[in-house]
């Protein structure tokens, strides 16, 4: 009936409001000018996504059914320097849904090891499939509807597929999902259709390295082992170019796939991303926001690992993504100030110990000719304050360096032009140039030994000794730290002999540290709803309760620092609950989630023994 009130029809908003708001007019904006129902002047907009407008609200009502499913809060842009891009066409809270999206298609990774083609589960050899002999977990899988297409082929070839070699990359699975979409020609035209509306940058892939290497493991083989003639080298190269542009990594619980989604792929990289990936349980991607994004943003998505240098990030995007990203960060030498790529510079480090050695004795020497020293502080307290000062305080002098507490730039090493591979590097305190490779070789020799060490399941002696080793050359936020600091912060509180329970105050005050320094870096460039943020938020309340309830058990704190850092621990765990419950249950994260909210009981429950007040 016009006018009913229904419970889930977005509110109306003034049209003279939306137009103010986007600084736009009648004849500019992106919102028609007439009701969607009845063709009059629009006198609102949806409230949903402010593009319909309407004559009066009962028709907004009248028309929300046929609106619902076209409801969203974003538009497709285009541009010559990005393409189709999406914009948000009103103010988005954080966590608000953006968009749902089905696959459109589903296949293995091209880089991986053999997996079970119809769930995708890693297999060893034990079953083959009766029509094509690929390995599959068993029967179950081989009617599959996402086998179909490589069994058909590989069955229409007249040889069968023998798989050896298990547990490492195997390139035969290389050709799996091209041949996938192929299939969808003749298949299913529409998926097809909607697929070659991607971008596939294949004038930018032509000529490339990966475009040789897959001639052989990808082109030849459609051609020459399972002659699907009737598709062209240029078609194959532009399905290639498709996937490498568009394909999302989808985790499983045990293995990671690679789907095409139509909608998503129009969200543009950014090396911070305001929205937020999860896929559910059919694998349909859903996208939130992951931060508050105003009207007029790009949806923007980190096609890349945000943990890792310009440099690196650069490299990836330019030989997958075939751009080069000109995003805030990117052009920041100093990247927002996280210096995630910086480097110290020797001599103004060793310049300033010498000036801290002259003051140190000169104030030594005062201090013999006055009073006595009070002699070492003691106490557990002061200790774990000690250790929480050098990762607070000011760090731009200590030696292991970190984010800056004055406009002074520290020694930092940082690229000039961080968006030229061959850029030449310089010092922000003293301007001293480094016109050599020494920053990247160092770099590059650094990341090795961290991707070793990562790679043997680390202990904590070992993440410790290897941050020992280098902090005179990284910044102590360099990216290859702060993941091997990812692991560690892990690692204390889970490590035999490192169990949550054994840990000392002194190791519960480390893991707290390391949780605080990876927040800082995580909240500049994963901000807001992001899983590397819950997850460390979740270890930083571990840390914080057990500290709290050690200290006060033996008396080293009294009932109103222990109050405090319980406050601390709960407001770490009570974000860590809000940002996880985004991510599905299947998800270890999801599990996460769970727990933390299981943990804000406990918590509450100690806190009110204590009689404690918030
Ligand atoms: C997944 S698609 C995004 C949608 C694409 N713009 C389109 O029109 O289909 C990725 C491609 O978009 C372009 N692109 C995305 N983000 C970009 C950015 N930040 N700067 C430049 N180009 C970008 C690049 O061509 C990239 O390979």
């Amino acid at each position: 009936m016009p006018g009913e009130s229904r419970g889930d029809v977005p509110a109306a908003v003034p049209l003279q409001i939306a137009l103010q708001a986007s600084g736009a007019s009648l004849t500019n904006s992106h919102t028609p000018a007439a009701c969607a129902e009845c063709k009059k002047p629009s006198t609102i907009v949806c409230g949903g996504c402010w593009q319909l407008g309407f004559c009066a609200r009962d028709h907004q009502l009248s028309g929300w059914e046929k609106h619902r499913p076209k409801c969203r809060p974003w538009r497709i842009g285009c541009s010559s320097e990005l393409g189709r891009f999406m914009v948000a066409t009103r103010d988005i809270a954080a966590g608000e849904l953006l968009l749902e999206d089905q696959p459109l298609l589903l296949g293995p990774k091209m880089i991986t090891e053999p997996v079970c083609l119809g769930c995708y589960r890693p297999v060893n050899g034990d079953y083959q499939c009766q029509s094509c002999g690929f390995p599959l977990c068993g029967p179950q899988c081989e009617d599959t509807d996402d086998h179909e297409a490589e069994c058909k082929a590989v069955r229409d070839s007249g040889i069968p597929v023998k798989v050896s070699v298990f547990g490492e990359i195997n390139s035969m699975y290389e050709c799996i999902t091209p041949v996938r979409i192929l299939a969808l020609r003749d298949d299913a035209p529409s998926v097809w259709n909607k697929l070659m509306t991607l971008e596939s940058n294949s004038d930018m892939r032509d000529g490339t390295e990966v475009a040789a290497i897959t001639q052989q493991t990808v082109v030849d083989i459609i051609h020459d082992r399972l002659r699907l003639e009737q598709f062209d080298t240029e078609i194959i190269e532009k399905v290639l170019g498709i996937i490498d542009t568009n394909g999302f990594e989808i985790r499983l619980p045990d293995s990671s796939i690679l789907g095409v989604y139509a909608t998503a792929s129009m969200l543009e990289h950014d090396c911070v991303t305001n929205t937020h990936r999860t896929f559910d349980a059919d694998l349909n991607l859903v996208v939130r926001a992951a931060i508050p994004i105003k009207r007029g943003d790009h949806l923007t998505s980190c096609y890349t690992d945000p943990l890792t240098t310009t440099a690196t990030r650069q490299e990836h995007l330019r030989s997958s993504k075939y751009f080069i990203c000109r995003c805030k960060r990117c052009v920041d030498p100093t990247e927002l100030k996280t210096y995630v790529s910086a480097l110290i510079c020797a001599d103004c480090v060793k310049k300033q110990a010498e000036e801290e050695s002259k003051k140190k004795s000169a104030a030594q020497g005062k201090q013999a000719g006055g009073r006595a020293s009070r002699g070492k502080p003691g106490g557990v307290m002061s200790r774990i304050n000690q250790i929480q000062s050098t990762s607070k305080g000011d760090q731009s002098s200590s030696k292991e360096g970190g984010a800056e507490s004055s406009e002074e730039p520290g020694p930092w090493i940082v690229p000039q032009d961080p968006l030229s591979p061959s850029s030449n590097w310089k010092c922000l305190s003293c301007g001293y140039p480094t016109t050599d490779d020494y920053p990247d070789r160092i770099t590059e020799v650094v990341a090795e030994e961290a991707e070793e060490l990562e790679a043997s399941s680390a202990t904590v002696a070992q993440c410790e000794a290897f941050l020992e080793k280098w902090n005179h050359l990284f910044h102590q936020d360099h990216a290859i730290f702060i993941n091997i600091k990812y692991a560690l912060l892990h690692l204390y509180g889970s490590e035999d002999g490192y169990e949550l329970d054994d840990l000392s105050p002194i190791h519960l005050a480390r893991k707290e540290e390391l949780c605080r320094q990876v927040l800082k870096i995580a909240d500049v460039l994963v901000p807001g709803i992001s899983r590397l943020r819950g997850s460390v938020l979740y270890e930083l309340y571990q840390a914080l309760y057990y500290k709290a309830q050690a200290l006060f058990t033996v008396g080293a704190a009294t009932s109103e620092q222990a109050r405090r850092i319980a406050m601390d621990a709960m407001t770490a765990l009570k974000e860590c609950a809000r940002i996880l419950s985004y991510e599905p249950e299947v998800q270890p994260e999801g599990q996460l989630g769970l727990e933390a909210k299981d943990e804000i009981k406990k918590l509450q429950q100690w806190i009110k023994e204590e009689g404690w007040k918030f």
